[in-house]
């Protein structure tokens, strides 16, 4: 399990703090909550970028600020969202880059292009992808790393919708493998379709954590984005999207659910 226990810690003039949280084995964990709110700076302190003024990040046990890095890296990796743009790498070299701390073979290299839709551009010049083929080849590094936590700041960015359903089906393989996933997710939507647990942030601070149906309620919505929020039955299920009130009239009565019209 990855754990943070009330870690703090101080990001320019945010002060972020005290989070916790738990991360299982086989667990998909989002990150929501407004632009600046401290979303991304929670997975650079984790990846230990940023000192902590408090709290303990414990994984699988162990204090992960006195691990030795090699070993950091075969618990967690980290897809960020800003993608490293090295000249002169082919797709192959970013990869064994990312696996460097496990020596796996060519095969498993490809095996993680593949599952990643981007195994035909293995010998192609990294610098020369696309924003989105870059976006899927970091994620594909990521899985090769074959840390026990995968982190991935904003990992829908770049992408078509169509590579959405190709992201949701890396997430459900890396479920199955048991790994524990943690996400930074603007779209509140798509957090709810893909997640089992959600940590609600506000200005660094927590507003909720825990299991998604328990944390994506109109009120922590509210509280988390300082705007009115309405909810309503669509064929994916629950749908939540931030409303004015004139807006709202146009749902069906039977359909909504959020601030009341008078
Ligand atoms: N390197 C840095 N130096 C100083 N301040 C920083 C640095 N990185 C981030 N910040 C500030 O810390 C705060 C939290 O930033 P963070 O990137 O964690 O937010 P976020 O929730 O991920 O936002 P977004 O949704 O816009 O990506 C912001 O006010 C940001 O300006």
């Amino acid at each position: 399990m990855l754990e943070l226990n009330d870690i703090r810690f101080r990001r320019g003039e945010l002060e972020i703090g005290p989070v916790s949280m738990e991360l299982s084995p086989g667990e998909i964990l989002s990150i929501c909550g407004k632009n600046g709110s401290g979303k991304t700076s929670t997975l650079t302190a984790i990846s230990g970028y940023i000192p902590l003024i408090g709290g303990s990040i414990i994984v699988d046990g162990d204090n992960l600020r006195k691990l030795k890095p090699s070993f950091v890296a075969r618990k967690i990796s980290y897809v960020q969202q800003e993608i490293p743009d090295p000249m002169g790498f082919t797709v192959r070299d970013v990869m064994e880059i990312s696996g460097f701390t496990r020596m796996g073979g060519d095969e498993e290299i490809v095996d993680a292009l593949k599952l990643c839709g981007v195994e035909k551009f293995i010998d192609r010049d990294f610098s020369t992808l696309s924003g989105g083929e870059k976006r899927m080849v970091s994620i594909a590094g990521g899985i090769y790393q074959n840390a026990d936590y995968i982190m991935m700041d904003e990992p829908t960015s770049f992408l078509d919708l169509d590579k959405i359903s190709t992201l949701i089906k890396i997430l459900n393989s890396l479920k199955e493998k048991r790994k524990g996933v943690l996400l930074v997710m603007h779209d509140i939507n798509l957090a709810n379709r893909i997640s089992d647990s959600i940590l609600l942030f506000r200005e660094g601070k927590v507003v909720a954590f825990g299991d998604k149906e328990d944390v994506l309620t109109i009120h922590n919505l509210e509280m988390a984005y300082n705007a009115k929020f309405a909810k309503y039955s669509s064929p994916e299920g629950i749908r939540f999207y931030p409303v004015e009130m004139e807006d709202f009239t146009d749902f069906p009565e039977e359909a909504r659910e959020g601030p009341q019209h008078s």
